[in-house]
C-alpha cells in the first residue's frame, strides 16, 4: 500500500495501486481541510485526474497550469506536500493554489479563473522558439469555461499548432450550478467510446504498416470532412483540438490510458472529463456548492466547527433586498458569486431580476452598463480582485456616458488565507481614477446600509461602496454619507482612516489617550469625490497626522490626501501613512496579515508615537 509520504515512482503502479492512491488521497485530503479549512469539493472532484497525471506526466519538467488552482491538493500531496498539508493556507504554510516559490512542481501561480489556457500556449511557444522538450498541460474547470478568457486562449491555441494538452474537468458546477451556452454546450457532448477505441487502434495500426501514415493521411481528411458535415462536433474541434472525450474523469486507469494517447499526438488536445464535485463526500457530492470553500468542520457530521457569523455580504445582500422591494428598476447581477457576495436572498425573492453571468466580470460590468442606459438600475457586487478583470468596461462602458451602476465591492482589504490572488487592496486606485464615480467606504453594517441607500437613490453616475471580508471590528456607528466625520476630537495628532481599520484607529486613540496624547480622529465616508476640508482644518491645528488604510500605498488615499495637503499649501511637521505597502501580500489570517502590515491597534499606536516624536 502507498504511504503519501513515501510516494514511489508514479510511473510505475499498476493501475490497481492507482486506485488504492486515489482512496488514500480522498482519506487525506479531508482530513486535512476539516482541520484547516480550504477548498474541499473541487479537490475531492480531481483526485484522479491528478493521479493520471502524475502516472503520465512528469511534473517537475512538464508544466501543469492549474486555473483557479484551488483543486492543486492532490498535485501537492503528490508532489512531498503531504505533511505541510497540515500547514495549509496558514500564515508560513502552504498555500492554497500553485505557488512556483513553493515547488519546481507548480509551474504557475493561480486563483483568478479562466486563464490556464493562455498561460499554457505562451509556455508551449517559449518551449518551440527554445527548441525545448517538454509537456504542457492546462486543467481547467467549467466553471473557468465561462470566463472570456479562456475562449480568447482556446481560440488561439487550437490553430497554434503546438502540442497542448487541454483537460476540461466538466462537473456542471461553478461555485453554485454552472450557468450559460457552454454549460449547455458541454452537456450536448456524449461519449462516443466505439469511435475513440477506433480512432485509437486505427492510428497506431497506420502507423505500422508500410505505407499506413500515407492512407492515414487521405483517410483522415475523408472522415474530417464526413464529421465536419453529417455529424455534430464540438466546438473544439471547430477551434483546431483533437477533442477525446468526455469521458469518466474518476477513471483513473481510462484516463492514464487517454492522457498517454494525448501525450503523443502532436498537436493541441482537448480531453474533456466528467466528474462530481466533491466525489467520495456524501455531504460533499450532496451539495457542492456548500463544501466548495469550508471552513473547520466535522467530518463525521459535515458540519462546521464554528458558527457563521453577520458579514458585511450579508448586510449587502439585505440592503440590496430592502431597496428592490422599493423600487422595481433594481437588479442584482453576479460573476458566480451569487453566496459569497450575499445574494443568495435577492435571488430568491426577486428571480426575474437577479443575474449570474459566470466568470465574466468583464461583461457583466459593460451588461450592467446597457441595462444602466435603458432605464436599469444593476447593482453589481463582486469581489474586489475579480472586478480588477473589469476595469476597461468600467472606463469605457460605465464612465464616459456617466451611467448609474452600483457597484457593490466586497472583499476589499486584506482576505485572509487566500493571500496574494485573492487580497482587494487595489481598488481605492483602480475605483478612484475612474472619472465620476463616486466611492464610499462603509465601516460597519449600518453604513452599508445608509450608504447603499443613498447610492442607489440620490447619486447619479457610477458609485461604489467597498467593504472587507467578515464582520465588523470595533466600530458600529453610522456616519452617514458625509465626506468625513470627526469621531474624536483632540489637539495632539490627526489620525484619518476609513472603512475596516477604524477600529484599530480607534484603539489606537485610545492608546494614545493613555499615555497622555489627546488624538483627533477622522473618518472618511465618502473616498470619491473627495472633500478632505475637515481634515486639512484638523492638521493645521494639530500639524501632525497619520493616514492609516487597508488597501495598497500606490493611489491609496494617504497620497491622495498628502497631496492635496501640499497643493493647499498645508504641511505637518510629520505625517505617517500606514496601508499594506507596494507588495503583493501572503496568506494567514488576517488578524497575521494586519500585524504584518502594521495595520493592528498597536503598530499604529506605535507609528503615531513616532510621528509625535519628531520636530
Ligand atoms: C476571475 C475570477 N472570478 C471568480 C472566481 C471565484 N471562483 C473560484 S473557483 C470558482 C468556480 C470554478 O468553477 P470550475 O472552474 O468549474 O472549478 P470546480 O470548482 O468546479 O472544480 C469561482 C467562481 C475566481 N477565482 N476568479
Ligand atoms: C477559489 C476562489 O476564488 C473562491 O472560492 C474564493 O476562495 C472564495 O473566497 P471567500 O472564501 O472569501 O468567499
Ligand atoms: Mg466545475
Amino acid at each position: 500500500m502507498i504511504q503519501l509520504d513515501e510516494i514511489p515512482n508514479l510511473k510505475e503502479i499498476s493501475d490497481s495501486e492507482a486506485e488504492g492512491l486515489c482512496a488514500r488521497l480522498r482519506a487525506r485530503i479531508i482530513d486535512a481541510v476539516s482541520r484547516t479549512g480550504g477548498h474541499l469539493a473541487s479537490n475531492l472532484g480531481t483526485v484522479e485526474i491528478t493521479v493520471a497525471l502524475h502516472r503520465v506526466f512528469d511534473t517537475g519538467r512538464d508544466r501543469v497550469v492549474f486555473d483557479v488552482g484551488h483543486q492543486c491538493y492532490s498535485h501537492k500531496i503528490l508532489t512531498g506536500r503531504d505533511t505541510a498539508m497540515d500547514t495549509l493556507r496558514t500564515f508560513g504554510g502552504i498555500a492554497g493554489y500553485p505557488k512556483p516559490q513553493e515547488s519546481q512542481d507548480d509551474a504557475f501561480i493561480a486563483g483568478h479563473a479562466s486563464n490556464s489556457v493562455s498561460v499554457a500556449l505562451g509556455m508551449a511557444r517559449a518551449r518551440s522558439q527554445r527548441g525545448e522538450d517538454y509537456h504542457v498541460i492546462a486543467l481547467i474547470g467549467d466553471g473557468a469555461l465561462t470566463g472570456g478568457l479562456a475562449y480568447e486562449g482556446l481560440s488561439n491555441a487550437g490553430l497554434s499548432g503546438e502540442p497542448l494538452l487541454v483537460i476540461l474537468n466538466d462537473n456542471g458546477m461553478s461555485i453554485t450550478k454552472n450557468v450559460g451556452g457552454v454549460a449547455q454546450h458541454l452537456a450536448h457532448q456524449r461519449l462516443k467510446p466505439q469511435y475513440l477505441q477506433f480512432k485509437k487502434g486505427y492510428r497506431k495500426m497506420m502507423s505500422v504498416l508500410p505505407g499506413g501514415p500515407q492512407i492515414y493521411r487521405v483517410t483522415h481528411k475523408i472522415k474530417t470532412a464526413i464529421k465536419e458535415t453529417l455529424l455534430p462536433c464540438s466546438m473544439f474541434e471547430d477551434m483546431g483540438f483533437i477533442y477525446l472525450g468526455p469521458v469518466d474523469g474518476h477513471d483513473v486507469r481510462g484516463l492514464t490510458r487517454l492522457m498517454r494517447y494525448a501525450k503523443e499526438l502532436k498537436g493541441p488536445v482537448l480531453l474533456h472529463v466528467r466528474t462530481v464535485k466533491g466525489k467520495g463526500y456524501p455531504p460533499a457530492e450532496k451539495n457542492p456548492d456548500a463544501y466548495h470553500g469550508v471552513s473547520r468542520f466535522c467530518v463525521q457530521t459535515g458540519e462546521p466547527l464554528q458558527p457563521s457569523r453577520p458579514s458585511f455580504s450579508s448586510a449587502f445582500g439585505q440592503a440590496v433586498c430592502e431597496l428592490a422591494a422599493e423600487d422595481g428598476r433594481i437588479c442584482a447581477v453576479t460573476a458566480a458569486m451569487r453566496d459569497g457576495t450575499g445574494l443568495g436572498s435577492f435571488e430568491a425573492q426577486f428571480p426575474e431580476r437577479f443575474f449570474d453571468v459566470g466568470i465574466a466580470e468583464g461583461h457583466a460590468v459593460a451588461m450592467a452598463a446597457g441595462m444602466a442606459k435603458q432605464g436599469s438600475l444593476p447593482i453589481f457586487a463582486v469581489y474586489s480582485s475579480f472586478l480588477q478583470r473589469g476595469y476597461d468596461m468600467l472606463l469605457h462602458d460605465v464612465a464616459i456616458l456617466g451611467l448609474h451602476v452600483v457597484f457593490g465591492v466586497d472583499r476589499a482589504g486584506l482576505v485572509g488565507e487566500d493571500g496574494e490572488t485573492h487580497h482587494g487592496l487595489f481598488d481605492v486606485a483602480y475605483l478612484s481614477s475612474v472619472p465620476g464615480m463616486t466611492l464610499f467606504a462603509p465601516a460597519s453594517f449600518a453604513e452599508v446600509r445608509s450608504m447603499l441607500r443613498h447610492a442607489v437613490r440620490k447619486v447619479s453616475g457610477p458609485v461604489a461602496l467597498r467593504y472587507p471580508r467578515g464582520g465588523e471590528s470595533g466600530y458600529r456607528g453610522d456616519a452617514g454619507v458625509e465626506p468625513t466625520v470627526c469621531l474624536k476630537v483632540g489637539k495632539a495628532i490627526t489620525l484619518v482612516t476609513y472603512g475596516i481599520t477604524t477600529g484599530s484607529v480607534l484603539e489606537a486613540g485610545a492608546m494614545l489617550e493613555a499615555a497622555g496624547y489627546a488624538p483627533e480622529i477622522i473618518k472618511l465616508n465618502r473616498l470619491m469625490p473627495l472633500d478632505d476640508e475637515e481634515i486639512l482644518a484638523s492638521v493645521k491645528k494639530t500639524e501632525r497626522v497619520l493616514i492609516a488604510e487597508e488597501c495598497a500605498a500606490m493611489g491609496g488615499m494617504g497620497q491622495q490626501i498628502a497631496a492635496h495637503m501640499a497643493a493647499q499649501g498645508v504641511v505637518p511637521k510629520a505625517m505617517a501613512l500606514c496601508n499594506t505597502g507596494s507588495g503583493f501580500i501572503t496568506h494567514g489570517t488576517t488578524a497575521e496579515l494586519r500585524r504584518l502590515c502594521g495595520l493592528d491597534a498597536e503598530s499604529l499606536y506605535q507609528a503615531a508615537v513616532e510621528v509625535l516624536k519628531r520636530e
